[in-house]
């Protein structure tokens, strides 16, 4: 459904030195929630730029349905770890936005944004101010916007990264929650190992820049979490140890000298 090949990214203002993106394949699945994962500047954010259409394929092929990616799109919508919400707008007015901006009468584009912000649990907080809400809250509200507009993708860039640990870990249960009601496509950038493993269908493991897929593994601990597992029982199993620690161990050998550091 998403289908990247060979793409590589490089930016103008970096001329002369090496791309950011270099060579990168990956078919993410309809349904999956795929995960990107690697060191801090690898090119995870500009993977998913170049995925939803902000930051331009330099060679290679991208596409959404067989469609070629050619700019942003009503097919793939975006939640940025900076929830961009409008502060001038309210909750439900914030939600309705992009449908306005389609065009959506009214009536029609209030009943789907409140649809949404059920669906994220801010029902009875239509009219609330953005300034009033908690960092969990408009997280909410920026997932209930990028899923308004019924996307055929929902990118996330470090949804949760600024969010303090436990609201961090209510919002990975919101969000296999909602990609369970849905059905939607994910496509999620972290630094969270934990959250990782615990979150994706595929995680996809990026090595130093120029970023290439050093590791792929197929998961399913999010996938028990929706039928049911409690998270903790989840993310004490010795399985979920194990693959959390596989996965640290992968990164590690791609920076030698943390290692060192560590010793
Ligand atoms: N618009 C831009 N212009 C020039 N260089 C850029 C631009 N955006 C990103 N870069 C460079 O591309 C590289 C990869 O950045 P990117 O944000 O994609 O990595 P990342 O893996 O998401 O980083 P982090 O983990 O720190 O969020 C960095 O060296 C960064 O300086």
């Amino acid at each position: 459904m998403l289908e990247l090949d060979q793409v590589s990214v490089g930016y103008a203002a970096e001329a002369g030195t090496a791309p950011v993106l270099d060579g990168i394949s990956l078919q993410v699945p309809a349904g999956s929630l795929t995960v990107l994962l690697g060191p801090s500047g690898c090119g995870k954010s500009s993977l998913l730029n170049l995925i939803a259409g902000f930051v331009p394929v330099h060679s290679g092929h991208a596409r959404v349905a067989g469609r070629p990616i050619k700019g942003p799109g009503a097919d793939r919508g975006v939640v940025f770890q900076d929830d961009a919400l409008l502060p001038w707008l309210d909750v439900l007015d914030n939600v309705a936005l992009p449908l306005r901006l389609k065009g959506v009468p009214r009536a029609q584009r209030e009943e789907r944004a409140r649809l949404h912000l059920a669906l994220v649990g801010l029902q009875g907080q239509e009219r609330r101010a953005i300034w009033e809400l908690s960092g969990g809250m408009r997280q909410r509200v920026g997932i209930a916007r990028a899923l308004a507009a019924d996307p055929q993708v929902l990118l996330m860039d470090e949804p949760f990264g600024a969010l303090d640990a436990l609201t961090r870990e209510r919002m990975q249960l919101l969000l296999l929650k909602v990609w369970h009601a849905t059905g939607k496509t994910i496509v999620l950038v972290t630094h969270g190992v934990e959250e990782a493993v615990f979150l994706s269908t595929d995680l996809v493991l990026l090595s130093r820049r120029p970023a290439r897929i050093t590791r792929r593994y197929a998961l399913d601990f999010g996938r028990r979490q929706v039928a049911g597992v409690p998270a903790r029982a989840i993310k004490s199993l010795p399985e979920f140890v194990a693959t959390r620690e596989q996965v640290l161990a992968d990164i590690y050998a791609q920076e030698p000298e943390q290692l060192e550091d560590a010793a």
